[in-house]
């Protein structure tokens, strides 16, 4: 078995600067050579022109006053009018809407529509600007040009000033503020960033789809069938729990907008439908797997990819902060917490579990999950996918109940602490076991120990803060991490998910994991451990292997509902994930990996370096071109790296994205001393702190792993030990001396 080398080039250019009031590479309009200004505004006034949408040209010449020729005279059109109202908006952050079936992402509020609606009306400026300037054989790159030209501070969506006390001990709840320099980096409704140039079709908006040999890219359903279908291998090493705690990081950190109407529905994709917000996926007829004509698929909303709205290309918007501070616990929104608050003692709100004395999340009122009824409902989080499968509530679960055990400890240490205080303190304290466990037990596992310390991953093990705080580092979450990288978890799901009591003994049957998508039956029967055995199963057995495949529950049966004329509706997780690279303008697998200092691969052959032989004629049998391959199916066909899960592509845009979420997060637990940090004493309580005893803490079981992301071997030095074992986070710390 090949095991790829270590490679040196790992880490993408320091370099390149993502302030957003600093593009390095737009270029003056009047430094322009071979054009003038008034060619500009002619052919800018042509391209308003083309994307008309009501009444004449004149109106729209307000939106971007850079290049406002003197001596026009403007009316007040609708469009501004629209969007002043939207912007009017921006504070109050509409509840959260799951909208279960079909596409799951969508949390879309007044802010995030007026974001998708401005920008989507720059970028078709930007598309037909650049088409014009295309055509005309200049000695420069149109794409840069547009740099030049942004959007009037009236129509730019983004109202980047904000007032920040840099004493605030405890974090906002929309991530504004963390960034003192830069409030908006890494809020809630700002675009993602890009480590490396989009490869749309022209560069700005037209999803990737053709082969450089000419003709179009494969179809995904058919790429998905060839290289990803299910095969059931199971991981030696990682434990189930690694993938849903993944699925829970990753929704603290990245959600997607999908492009809504202007009433805030998701835009509907059937087959047929010639909506420019639609790509859907024709299936081949001779599908026997999913007999469907096509999948739906809805592009994700367009933003500016600055702040300052720049022309250019067009960028995805994140619904969450980018940094791991509990939103899905807390909710991406000051309002959004309220809701989640009991306002007693610092507690989250929850409901009774029927199968001991423990909580449960609190019942949610909406009605998108399935076999539901009075008693039996979906759950609510500070997410709005928290409902997606049942062992992702349990992660939920198992962080609510770790919220609320804190603030009791805490209001006994400190009995005049009242409930404002218990309950930020105890989501400081949540906050901080949360990225100790992600950046000392999980991450290393993931990318291996190597790739971890060559990044500076791994927490320090003495008595000491971390000093690597760097307000110039942008937190955002880049494309190329969410939209394919950090959807590995995909193939480490298995069909079924076993259910242990404390006792470490099976409690009945596994459930399907078709069973508990959408379905919160389970957690509400009695009679096998409820959600409580299910979390423990996933402890107590193997992930699946990383190995390409997605389950058939995931591949063939997402989101099925049976129609009464026989027909299906379903979801390919495998072909979303392709398609949905195409739509953001992924680059090829090949040229991130050339990044990533993996010599890039002129063959099919060459990809052997990384890749097993039998996973490349899997590649070569689907793509035409090696440099067609897409980077999803690309990362996910590599060969683990050394003591990791994933292979070194999708190791190394893992490593850069992580390395950015702590190093630009000014509220990272191990940073200090400042008058939001963690005292000493504190930090080091913070630091003994593992999945393992979170459970401990938090369910009925007496002996456990120590590390609960690895199988309970004893092969693997991870035997069970008494939970007593484990190291107890001493509350006391916390005492406030009066
Ligand atoms: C039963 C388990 C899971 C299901 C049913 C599921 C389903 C989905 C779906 C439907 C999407 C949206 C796809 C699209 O329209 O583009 C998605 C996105 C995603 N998934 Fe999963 N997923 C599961 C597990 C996981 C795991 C274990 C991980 C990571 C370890 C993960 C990471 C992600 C990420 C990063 C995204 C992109 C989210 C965004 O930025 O909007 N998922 N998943
Ligand atoms: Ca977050």
């Amino acid at each position: 078995k090949q095991i790829p080398k270590l490679f040196l080039n790992y880490e993408f250019n320091k370099d390149l600067d993502y302030s957003p009031n600093n593009s390095n590479k737009s270029i003056e309009i009047s430094k322009l050579t071979g054009i003038n200004n008034q060619i500009v505004n002619n052919l800018f006034e042509e391209a308003i022109n083309s994307v008309l949408i009501e009444g004449s040209s004149n109106r729209f010449w307000n939106l971007f006053s850079d290049l406002l020729p003197k001596g026009l005279n403007f009316q007040d059109s609708n469009i501004t009018r629209h969007t002043r109202q939207s912007n009017q908006n921006f504070i109050n952050v509409s509840p959260l809407k799951v909208q279960a079936l079909v596409q799951l992402t969508s949390q879309s509020s007044p802010e995030a529509r007026a974001i998708d609606a401005t920008s989507t009306i720059g970028l078709s400026v930007s598309a037909n600007l650049a088409k014009k300037l295309q055509g005309k054989n200049f000695d420069f790159n149109p794409v840069d040009a547009l740099a030049g030209l942004k959007a009037s501070n009236e129509f730019c969506p983004f109202k980047t000033n904000v007032n920040c006390n840099p004493n605030d001990r405890f974090q906002t709840f929309d991530g504004s503020c963390n960034n003192l320099q830069q409030p908006w980096l890494g809020k809630t409704n700002t675009p993602y960033k890009r480590y490396h140039e989009p490869a749309y079709d022209d560069k700005l908006n037209s999803p990737r789809s053709s082969s450089v040999l000419g003709g179009e890219l494969p179809n995904p359903r058919v790429i998905s069938r060839i290289i990803m279908s299910d095969n059931s291998e199971f991981d030696q090493v990682v434990s189930h729990i690694t993938a849903f705690f993944g699925q829970f990081l990753a929704h603290d950190i990245t959600s997607v907008a999908v492009s809504t109407d202007n009433s805030g529905r998701i835009v509907d994709c059937p087959c047929n439908s010639g909506n420019p917000s639609c790509m859907s996926v024709i299936f081949p007829s001779n599908d026997n797997a999913l007999r469907m004509s096509c999948m739906r698929f809805t592009r994700s909303s367009a933003a500016f990819s600055t702040f300052d709205c720049r022309l250019g290309h067009r960028e995805q918007l994140n619904l969450l902060t980018s940094f791991i501070d509990g939103t899905q616990i807390y909710g991406p929104s000051a309002s959004r917490s309220r809701e989640l608050r009991s306002f007693q003692g610092g507690q989250l709100r929850s409901s009774p579990s029927v199968v001991n004395n423990r909580q449960n999340l609190p019942q949610a009122q909406d009605g998108s999950c399935r076999g539901t009824n009075e008693q039996v409902k979906c759950f609510a989080g500070g997410e709005g996918r928290v409902n997606e499968n049942l062992a992702l509530t349990g992660m939920h679960t198992l962080f609510l109940r770790e919220h609320n055990r804190i603030a009791t400890e805490l209001s006994r240490i400190n009995p005049r602490w009242d409930d404002e205080r218990l309950f930020s303190e105890a989501r400081k304290i949540v906050v901080g076991i949360l990225q100790h466990i992600v950046y000392h037990e999980w991450l290393p596992l993931i990318v291996g120990w190597n790739t971890a310390a060559m990044f500076d991953l791994v927490p320090l093990n003495d008595q000491r803060y971390y000093n690597g705080y760097n307000p110039n580092i942008n937190p955002s979450l880049s494309g190329e991490f969410a939209s394919a990288a950090f959807r590995f978890g995909h193939t480490l799901i298995r069909s079924q998910i076993k259910k242990f009591d404390g006792n470490g003994r099976e409690t009945s049957a596994p459930l399907s994991i078709f069973d508990i998508i959408f379905r919160p039956a389970e957690a509400y029967n009695p009679n096998n451990g409820g959600i409580d055995s299910l979390v423990l199963g996933l402890l107590n057995e193997a992930a699946s292997k990383y190995d390409a495949n997605v389950a058939d529950a995931l591949q063939n049966r997402l989101f099925e509902v049976r129609l009464g004329d026989g027909s299906v509706i379903a979801v390919d997780l495998a072909a979303t994930n392709i398609n949905r690279g195409r739509d953001h303008g992924i680059p090829s697998y090949n040229s991130i990996r050339e990044k990533c200092g993996i010599k890039k691969a002129t063959s099919f052959q060459d990809l052997t370096d990384t890749i097993r032989p039998e996973k490349v004629s899997l590649l070569a049998n689907a793509y035409k071109h090696v440099d067609d391959i897409d980077l999803y199916p690309g990362g996910l066909s590599e060969t683990p790296v050394n003591g990791g899960v994933v292979g070194p592509t999708f190791a190394c845009i893992i490593a850069n994205q992580f390395r950015d979420l702590k190093k630009g997060d000014r509220f990272y637990y191990e940073n200090g001393p400042s008058p939001t940090a963690f005292s000493l004493d504190q930090l080091n309580e913070i630091k003994k702190a593992s999945i393992s005893k979170t459970v401990c803490n938090n369910f009925d079981i007496n002996m456990i792993q120590p590390n609960g992301f690895m199988q309970p071997l004893s092969s693997l030095n991870n035997g069970k030990i008494s939970c007593n074992w484990l190291p107890n986070m001493d509350l006391s710390k916390w005492r406030e001396q009066l």
